[in-house]
């Protein structure tokens, strides 16, 4: 089965197109890397493929079946400066939040949700910050309760953006091993990322993008020179200090 299949999307900001023609398929349980330059759309691909974005061309479909918010639980962690930090919740608020696409939006969350919601926080380091406005933790801090939110989901899709920017060593570990956690349990995790030097360790498909797909794949197969060099242009310099 297919985790996620993109046929042929076009995305424009009024006038300026940001994605051409984009096509790609992934299959299930993957660990996805979606590399490439600034500005190249990686954040719109992810925008366009969660519904957020009215003006694309193209058909998306996910575990094989059109998006619909209704029907379809996807996680999806923003990107740290996407996030109003200022909003007065606590971090297991937040993480509760996940919950909602299992209980609606009316309904109190269950002693159960709550367990779940605690559980998600020990898993990211976090359930000593339950009660801490979101507002007061630190930039690692908020990544992790964030992450915690998209895991309180329980989806069989995650979709996340730039989630280590910003955080230490110990966090980006952190994080990793959670991503590969999913990835164990069969789950398929899209990750929007910038580090040439780590993609290869990280993930096992990637997804190279400067507003149309350079190429779609296994790592082994997709993250090569030549690929790197034609998403990247003259951009590209760790390959040649590496001697490669
Ligand atoms: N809301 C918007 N309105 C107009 N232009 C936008 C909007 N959002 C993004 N863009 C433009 O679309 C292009 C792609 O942006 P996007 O954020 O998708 O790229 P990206 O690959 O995620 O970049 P980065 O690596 O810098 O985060 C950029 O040129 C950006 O300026």
């Amino acid at each position: 089965m297919n985790a996620l299949q993109v046929n042929n999307l076009s995305v424009a900001y009024e006038e300026k197109i940001v994605l051409k023609d984009v096509s790609l398929t992934v299959p299930v349980g993957r660990l996805t890397g979606i590399i490439g330059p600034n500005g190249a759309g990686k954040s719109t691909l992810i925008k366009a493929i969660l519904n957020q974005l009215p003006n694309k061309k193209g058909s998306i479909h996910i575990l094989e079946r059109a998006l619909n918010p209704k029907n379809l639980t996807v996680g999806y962690v923003p990107q740290r400066n996407a996030v109003d930090w200022d909003f007065p919740t606590n971090a297991l608020d937040v993480v509760l939040m996940g919950r909602y696409g299992h209980i609606g939006m009316i309904k109190k969350p269950s002693s159960k949700d709550k367990q779940i919601a605690m559980d998600c926080l020990k898993n990211v380091g976090m359930e000593a910050f339950a009660d801490k406005s979101i507002g007061q933790l630190s930039g690692g801090q908020q990544q992790r309760v964030f992450l915690a939110r998209a895991l309180a989901q329980q989806a069989d899709v995650y979709f996340m953006d730039e989630p280590f920017v910003g955080v230490d060593a110990a966090t980006e570990r952190t994080i990793i091993a959670i991503l590969k956690d999913l990835k164990s349990q069969g789950k398929s995790v899209f990750v929007v990322h910038h580090d040439l030097q780590t993609a290869p360790e990280y993930f096992d498909w990637i997804v190279l993008l400067n507003q149309s797909i350079i190429a779609s794949g296994p790592t082994e197969q997709t993250f090569t020179k030549d690929n790197l060099q034609d998403a990247y242009g003259g951009k590209l310099f760790f390959m040649d200090q590496r001697g490669d």
